[in-house]
């Protein structure tokens, strides 16, 4: 992996109209990556959304990835996988060394799959705490998961969490240890999203 990653606040998106205009203002308020999420899109309407994204992303010296859609990820800067999903070590195989590869971690068990380790470029505790965006989403870690997770890859790979993230609770999570936090609705539901994205920022390297 070879681009400059900034992982201190992580945006994934939900699919909406203004998209382009909420991940610009997102941008402007200090997110280092962006994530193409939506799970109702075929790959070719992710690829033409990658397509208007990674511009701005660009401009901002931001990082572009997609979920779980090889295909389209290979438009993009890299992609994210989860367990269910295609093995970090075919992601990379399929993307190549410099594209970015990361795994949601679910389980303290995938912590021992070094092939996965070796392949991704960071890992996303998943989820820190229930969130009403995706309830489906395995069992919580809390911030005690973060420090487990934390004390079992530093020096070797930056963890950043998910779920239930938003402004007043991304200093404690940074305090846990995580390099940075990933956000839906703190961003996309925000009537701000520049301030909300800079208000991150700021909890997590205050
Ligand atoms: C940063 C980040 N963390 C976790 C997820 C969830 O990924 P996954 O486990 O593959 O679940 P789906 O998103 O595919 O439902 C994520 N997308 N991004
Ligand atoms: C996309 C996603 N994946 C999760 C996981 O735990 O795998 S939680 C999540 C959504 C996070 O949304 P919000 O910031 O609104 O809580
Ligand atoms: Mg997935």
């Amino acid at each position: 992996m070879s681009r400059r990653l900034d992982l201190a606040v992580y945006l994934v998106t939900t699919p909406r109209p203004d998209l382009e205009t909420v991940v610009e203002q997102a941008l402007r308020g200090g997110v280092g990556v962006v994530q193409l999420r939506d799970k109702r899109a075929s790959t070719a309407q992710l690829r033409s959304q990658v397509a208007r994204l990674r511009p701005l992303c660009e401009a901002h010296g931001a990082t572009l990835l997609v979920d779980d859609d090889l295909a389209a990820a290979g438009l993009a800067h890299g992609v994210h996988v989860g367990p269910d999903d295609v093995h970090p070590v075919d992601a990379r195989l399929a993307l190549g060394p410099d594209a970015v590869v990361g795994w949601s971690l679910t389980d303290l068990a995938q912590l021992d799959d070094e092939a996965a380790l070796t392949a991704c470029d960071y890992l996303a505790v998943s989820p820190v705490w229930p969130t009403p965006t995706k309830p489906e989403a395995d069992a919580p870690w809390g911030l005690e998961g973060v420090r487990a997770v934390v004390a079992r890859v530093a020096g070797r790979l930056p963890v950043v969490a998910i779920g239930g993230i938003d402004a007043q609770n991304a200093g404690a999570v940074a305090g846990a240890g995580a390099d940075g936090v990933c956000v839906v609705s703190a961003i996309c539901a925000s009537q701000d999203p520049r301030a909300a994205a800079a208000a991150l920022r700021v909890a997590v390297n205050p």
